[in-house]
């Protein structure tokens, strides 16, 4: 018998289940991927924005990876909320010491809503620390242009940016998120070889909350399983797209999108006549 595969997620709360681990672990849930945990701040937030956080102590966020690892060790690592330096430096080495192959880095620095959600300053520990250890890393555009030092405006500097945390950061593959650009909903995907474009339709809606969270999950998700990068973000980019398309419309913000999309219609309440 072939074991699960396993994902863990080290990242930030939300109470309102739209974002970061929550958002993580319904995601690794959906796709049949055993998920787990190491939770960096807890964020009082929700669909409306972000009210507070309260860091973890840098010890405590040790001692959760040490329970991870020393027990289960993950196919796949997600990070997303780190909440400061020494966060970062420390999910660099335990990756480094736990020899994770497979490794996501959502590079959180802005929620969609517009708080900060770390300091600028932890801008450069990622660069750094974190962007060479990672399989792909997955900003928005905003936190493109901020890793980068670059301003985003045209496709062109979609694929530039995408180069430059390749080329010049060492990391082993960019994936630019077009969410922030205007027209099509477009990502771009540069493994230091080839871009490729994977592509949907805007649909007109504010449920887009934890988007980039779930879009990062699904793709750890299935790097867990195997799959080789390209398929994991193809397999992403139909995810998020599915829950996206099909809103819950819950929240009186812009609310979470839906992890049933891809199978809406069988979950949907059938109306009885
Ligand atoms: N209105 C939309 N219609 C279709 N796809 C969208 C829309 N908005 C975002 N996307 C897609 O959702 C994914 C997440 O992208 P986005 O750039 O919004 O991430 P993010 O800003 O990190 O998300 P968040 O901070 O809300 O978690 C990308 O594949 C993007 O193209
Ligand atoms: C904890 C957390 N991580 C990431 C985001 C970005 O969506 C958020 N809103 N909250």
């Amino acid at each position: 018998m072939t074991e699960i595969a396993k994902a863990l997620t080290v990242a930030g709360t939300d109470p309102s289940g739209g974002a970061g681990i929550q958002a993580d672990l319904k995601t690794f849930q959906e796709i049949g991927v055993y998920g787990m945990s190491v939770i960096t701040s807890v964020v009082s937030q929700n669909s409306l924005g972000v009210k507070s956080f309260v860091d973890l102590e840098l010890d405590f966020v040790e001692s959760q990876f040490d329970a991870v690892f020393e027990d289960i060790p993950p196919n796949a690592v997600k990070s997303g909320m780190l909440s400061n330096p020494n966060v970062m430096a420390l999910t660099a080495r335990k990756l480094k010491e736990a020899n994770v192959a497979n490794y996501v880095l959502d590079p959180v620095m802005i929620a969609s809503s517009g708080h900060a959600l770390i300091s600028e300053t932890a801008r450069e520990k990622i660069a750094k620390e974190l962007l060479p250890l990672a399989t792909v890393v997955t900003p928005n555009l905003p936190e493109a242009e901020a890793l980068t030092n670059r301003e985003i405006k045209t496709i062109d500097d979609m694929k530039e940016a995408g180069r430059v945390l390749v080329e010049d950061y060492g990391v082993n593959a960019a994936l630019i998120k077009g969410g922030h650009y205007e027209g099509e909903a477009d990502d771009y995907l540069y493994d230091g070889q080839t871009f490729e474009k994977f592509s949907a339709e805007r649909f007109d809606t504010k449920h887009t909350h934890g988007s980039g969270c779930t879009y990062a999950a699904v793709i750890t998700a299935g790097l867990a399983n195997g799959k080789p990068l390209y398929k994991a973000v193809k397999d992403g980019k139909a995810y998020i797209t599915a829950a996206i398309s099909n809103p819950l419309n819950i929240g009186k913000g812009q609310g979470p999108t839906n992890h049933w999309g891809h199978r809406w219609s069988e979950v949907q309440p059938t109306t009885k006549v």
